[in-house]
């Protein structure tokens, strides 16, 4: 297993190329943009110095990217394909079958898709079994998220290779049990979005204010315990039982609206505005140089503690 084929190379199947490098495979990478492998060799480039802070397999090198001139030639020796063209069902049912009919027959084919099912994806090809949903969270080279789920047609072997994979390959695998519109880690996060542009839209409260919530607030703390986990120490000593009863009847009380407020043009423009004025000017290099640096070091600090109370343990002998 040493060769990954990725179709599509903007900003997740970029991201995707500079972790399958880091961990020292050999990529080859298929774009139709004309600008494609400028932008692609650019953001290797600039991921590269915190992928080596992180810590690089051996052999790892951008050196092993090349850039095929047809999707063919980028998957025809490609022992696993990872898709990650854009949003478009019609295109990704088509691109799927055309990646399924260019690839070696028993490569796992991987869509990096935010929330289509594989059933509906899958609907052309000829070999439907090997197709899996491999979605990933940006940017795929730092967040070690990856959600994997077959489709009515995928074989089970199929799910469990990608899956063993991926973790091979240094991510963090689900493997759900069953196909669900947007996975797990979007449907969480999409309920906050929705609540976001709800707030924006009835001007109760701003996109400043929005994004300091979360990142002074439970952002930080779901960086190392989940929202069930968190919701188990709002419990106290009772943990989630008592936290279950005391704030129960609460749950009634209209602290969201989850249906989607019409995205209407005013709506999307006040986001925008918003959000820029978040942004500050920074450009979106400065805006990935400041995430990454902040992610590594949320990382490297959940890892030394992790160290610490794993030392802890084995000295006490849990
Ligand atoms: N942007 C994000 O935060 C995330 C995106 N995804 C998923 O990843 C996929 C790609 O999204 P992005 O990278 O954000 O989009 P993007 O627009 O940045 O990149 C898409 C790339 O696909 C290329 N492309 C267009 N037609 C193509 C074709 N027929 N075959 C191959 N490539 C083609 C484009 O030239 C472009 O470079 C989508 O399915 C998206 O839902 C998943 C997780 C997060
Ligand atoms: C905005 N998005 C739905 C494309 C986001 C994802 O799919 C996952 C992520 O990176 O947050």
């Amino acid at each position: 297993m040493r060769t990954v084929a990725c179709v599509g190379a903007g900003v997740i199947g970029g991201g995707w190329v500079a972790h399958f490098l880091a961990r020292g495979y050999r990529v080859v990478a298929w774009d139709p943009a004309e600008d494609a492998e400028e932008r692609l060799r650019g953001l290797v480039e600039a991921a590269w110095p915190a992928l080596t802070r992180l810590g690089l397999a051996e052999g790892a090198s951008p050196e092993r990217l090349s850039v095929a001139a047809t999707l063919g030639e980028a998957v025809s020796g490609a022992d696993f394909v990872q898709e990650s063209a854009p949003e478009r069902l019609d295109l990704k049912i088509g691109l799927l079958a055309e990646i399924d009919a260019a690839a070696p027959e028993h490569v796992v084919v991987a869509s990096s898709t935010s929330g289509y099912s594989m059933s509906e994806m899958q609907v052309k090809a000829d070999r439907p079994e090997r197709l899996v949903v491999g979605h990933p969270f940006n940017p795929p080279y730092l967040v070690p998220l990856v959600e994997v789920v077959g489709g009515e047609a995928t074989a089970p072997w199929a799910v469990e290779w990608a899956s063993e994979f991926y973790r091979a390959a240094g991510k963090s695998v689900i493997t759900m049990d069953q196909e669900l519109p947007g996975f797990i880690g979007n449907r969480i996060q999409e309920a906050a979005w929705r609540e976001a542009l709800h707030m924006v839209d009835k001007g109760e409260a701003t996109a400043e204010q929005i994004d300091l919530a979360m990142t002074a607030g439970p952002g930080l703390r779901w960086a190392f315990f989940g929202p069930c986990l968190t919701f188990h120490m709002a419990g106290g000593e009772g943990g989630m039982a008592h936290m279950l009863d005391h704030f129960g009847p609460s749950l009634k009380s209209p602290w969201t609206r989850l249906e989607s407020p019409e995205l209407t043009a005013d709506l999307r423009d006040a986001m925008v505005r918003e959000t820029d004025e978040v942004v500050s000017g920074r450009s979106t290099a400065e805006l990935i140089a400041q995430r990454d640096r902040r992610l590594i070091a949320v990382m490297h600090a959940l890892a030394e503690v992790d160290a610490a109370e794993e030392r802890e343990a084995a000295q006490a002998g849990r």
